[in-house]
């Protein structure tokens, strides 16, 4: 299964620039990258043969084209090509969307395709946010603050001309709206986008690494427990909830589905790992609004805490909601630490 990765951004905040570090990166020369619309890109001087129309091979080896009607198109036409040989075959797919892009329904438009489906999986979400400008935006614009809060990782650019303090308060609005996403900064040049595509959520190889640095993560969130507060971000929470005893994996799966077919758009994001009663070995949930991810079992438990977590990161949801109709599901929480400090709202 191919990954198809989403790189998401507000306006300006280094989605092109960051394509172009990875078009340069030889271990990614086996990508097929689509973007908009090609002059912005400015990948001229990359571009060696057009193979058909709209699909280049560049120098660096990968592939790329614009989505002129759909996406769901322009992935099955470059599976199509690469399957008679038109094109190279390539191992991953990297959707770079425009800057007001909400990247949800893009996560959706793939899930939804049967014949996507049969080749493809989602991959990593990536939100880039602008170092010098990524807290003036949030403030000013309701995208970025989705892009955040969806995303797999994130990239904090401009590190090289943003001043300390301004870095330091984008990265801790940052955090307070996403608090278990793995960030890093970029300066434009020389980034490695190993960090932003090497493991993810959906590759099963590499699962239990994955699940491990969100989990730590979500005990560093547990035990900073900032709160950020602004009149964009009133609304979105993140919280964990912890549950003791072993989960009825079906009956989760019920309440799992009829929540998201509730409520969907206001489930930004929920990840979790359960202890569940037909299994001794953890099962791992992913979910961006409507879509989950197939969930995953893990091999080995990545610590020694065997209670169930989920994260979740809402909006226009309250926590105490989601405690309650779950509860009535899989049991009580865990006494004293579903609101503890891990409980912030932004
Ligand atoms: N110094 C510096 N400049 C950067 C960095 N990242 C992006 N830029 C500059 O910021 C401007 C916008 O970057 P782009 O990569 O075009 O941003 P984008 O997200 O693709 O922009 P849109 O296509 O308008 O959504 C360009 O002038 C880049 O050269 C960085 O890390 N450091």
């Amino acid at each position: 299964m191919i990954p198809v990765n989403v790189v998401t951004g507000f306006l300006g905040s280094g989605k092109t620039t960051l394509l172009r570090e990875i078009l340069r990166a030889p271990a990614f020369s086996d990508s097929a990258v689509i973007v908009n619309e090609f002059g912005e890109v400015g990948l001229d001087h990359l571009l060696i043969e057009e193979v058909e129309e709209g699909v280049l091979l560049l120098d660096s080896g990968c592939i790329c084209c614009t989505v002129r009607s759909d996406l769901q198109e322009t992935i099955r036409d470059l599976q199509a090509k690469a399957a008679r040989g038109a094109i190279p075959s390539f191992a991953r797919v990297i959707v770079e969307t425009t800057g007001v892009a909400d990247p949800a329904p893009i996560v959706s438009t793939i899930a939804a395709e049967p014949v996507i489906r049969q080749h493809f999986r989602i991959g990593n979400i990536v939100a880039c946010v602008d170092g010098v400008n990524g807290a003036a935006t949030l403030d000013a614009h309701p995208e970025p603050e989705k892009q955040i809060a969806v995303a797999d990782r994130i990239l904090v650019t401009k590190a090289d001309i943003a001043d300390a303090g301004a870095l330091a308060a984008v990265e801790a609005r940052v955090a307070a709206l996403n608090p278990l996403t793995p960030m890093a900064r970029s300066t434009g040049a020389g980034f490695d986008p190993e960090f932003l595509f090497g493991d993810d959520v959906g590759d099963a190889a590499r699962r239990a690494a994955e699940v491990s640095r969100w989990l730590a993560l979500s005990e560093q969130a547990g035990a900073d427990g900032h709160a950020h507060h602004s009149d964009h971000t009133a609304g979105t929470q993140s919280f964990v909830l912890r549950y003791p005893d072993r989960i009825d994996w079906t009956a989760f799966g019920v309440w799992l589905t009829a929540l998201l077919h509730a409520h969907g758009e206001k489930i930004l994001r929920v990840k979790g790992i359960l202890n569940v009663r037909e299994s001794d070995t953890p099962v791992v949930i992913h979910g961006v609004q409507h879509v989950v991810h197939p969930p995953m079992h893990l091999n080995a438990w990545p610590d020694d805490d065997r209670e169930s977590r989920i994260v979740f990161i809402t909006r226009g949801l309250d926590k105490s909601r989601i405690l309650r109709s779950l509860s009535a599901f899989i049991g009580e929480p865990t006494p004293g630490r579903t609101a503890d400090a891990a409980d912030r709202v932004s």
